[in-house]
């Protein structure tokens, strides 16, 4: 497995604040991956180390094998767009392709026109007339006809409603089926349904450390619900590291991580959806539950 983007201890300070604690990972070549996780959970600080527009406080973070933005070259493969998908409100979409042309070696000029001609965006417009929509799709159209091999968009359908959003999400998906050797793309929300639909990897920030990382697949085929009669959490199967736990009187519920689900009469073990797995790991324990996966 090539490594796209690696950290290691990661940690980003401001003063007291932590923004994000001793994240370990990596984002494999050739995926769509999630990072999903409440407001303040760190989401914005890493993939703003992973571009290189903060440094940080220890650990190491690196891209393509090399520190982010070590130069012109390495800045050349990322494209990023930011969580206001910033435009120049004064200057019209076609002065956005000019500038794109001017600035980016390996711009791809038939694509970015092909886009706007597609999403229906009139050429002579000033981007602070257009839509949050239409600004979002335009600052996407810069970032892929930079054709970059890695792409990190900082919630890039948040403003969105859900109409953009799908046809958002759909270009998206365009532009890495497009790609040539295949594009990595790293894609922050708070919505479960937009990461669901376009992801294959899955990365669960939350009080600014990592809680879950991995396939999608892979998350799905080891999480499980288990229903039992009331029980302590130490009395369950080794093997077994529960997520979170929920009593009542007569019933516990849990949410572990297991390799397969058991067979045993006296509780229910059932496989969990995306959403529910990600809200099990954000009302976890604030210490990660599960180590990254290497
Ligand atoms: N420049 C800064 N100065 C001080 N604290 C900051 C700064 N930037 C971020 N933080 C803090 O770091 C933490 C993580 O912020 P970050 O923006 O990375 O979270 P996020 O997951 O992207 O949140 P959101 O979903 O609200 O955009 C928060 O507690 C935030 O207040």
């Amino acid at each position: 497995m090539t490594a796209i983007v690696e950290t290691r201890a990661l940690t980003k300070r401001y003063g007291r604040r932590t923004a994000l604690a001793d994240c370990t990972l990596t984002v494999p070549a050739g995926r769509v991956v999630g990072l999903v996780g409440p407001n303040g959970a760190g989401k914005s600080t890493l993939l703003q180390l992973a571009c290189g527009l903060l440094t940080p406080t220890s650990g190491t973070v690196e891209v393509f094998g090399r520190p982010p933005a070590a130069d012109g070259a390495q800045l050349g493969r990322v494209g990023f767009v930011a969580q206001d998908t910033p435009t120049y409100a004064a200057l019209t979409v076609a002065d956005h392709l000019r500038l794109g042309a001017k600035l980016n070696p390996r711009w791809d000029a038939a694509l970015a026109e092909r886009r706007v001609r597609q999403l229906g965006l009139d050429p002579t417009q000033r981007s602070g007339r257009l839509s949050g929509g239409q600004r979002a799709q335009l600052a996407l159209t810069l970032a892929v006809a930079k054709r970059p091999e890695l792409l990190l968009l900082d919630e890039p359908v948040a403003a969105l409603d859900p109409l953009a959003r799908r046809a958002f999400l759909q270009s998206l998906m365009e532009f890495v089926a497009e790609s040539e050797s295949q594009a990595t793309v790293v894609l922050s929300s708070h919505l479960v349904s937009d990461l669901e639909r376009v992801c294959d990897h899955l990365i669960v920030l939350a009080g600014s450390r990592v809680q879950a990382d991995g396939e999608i697949d892979d998350l799905l085929a080891t999480h499980f619900r288990l229903t039992t009669a009331r029980r302590d959490t130490d009395t369950l199967p080794a093997g077994m590291r529960v997520v979170n736990a929920e009593h009542t009187e007569r019933q516990s519920t849990f949410v572990v991580r297991a390799e397969r689900a058991v067979d045993d009469p006296s509780w229910v073990m059932e496989p969990l959806g995306l959403e529910d797995l990600v809200l099990a790991h954000l009302t976890a324990d604030p210490r990660p539950v599960l180590e990254p996966q290497r």
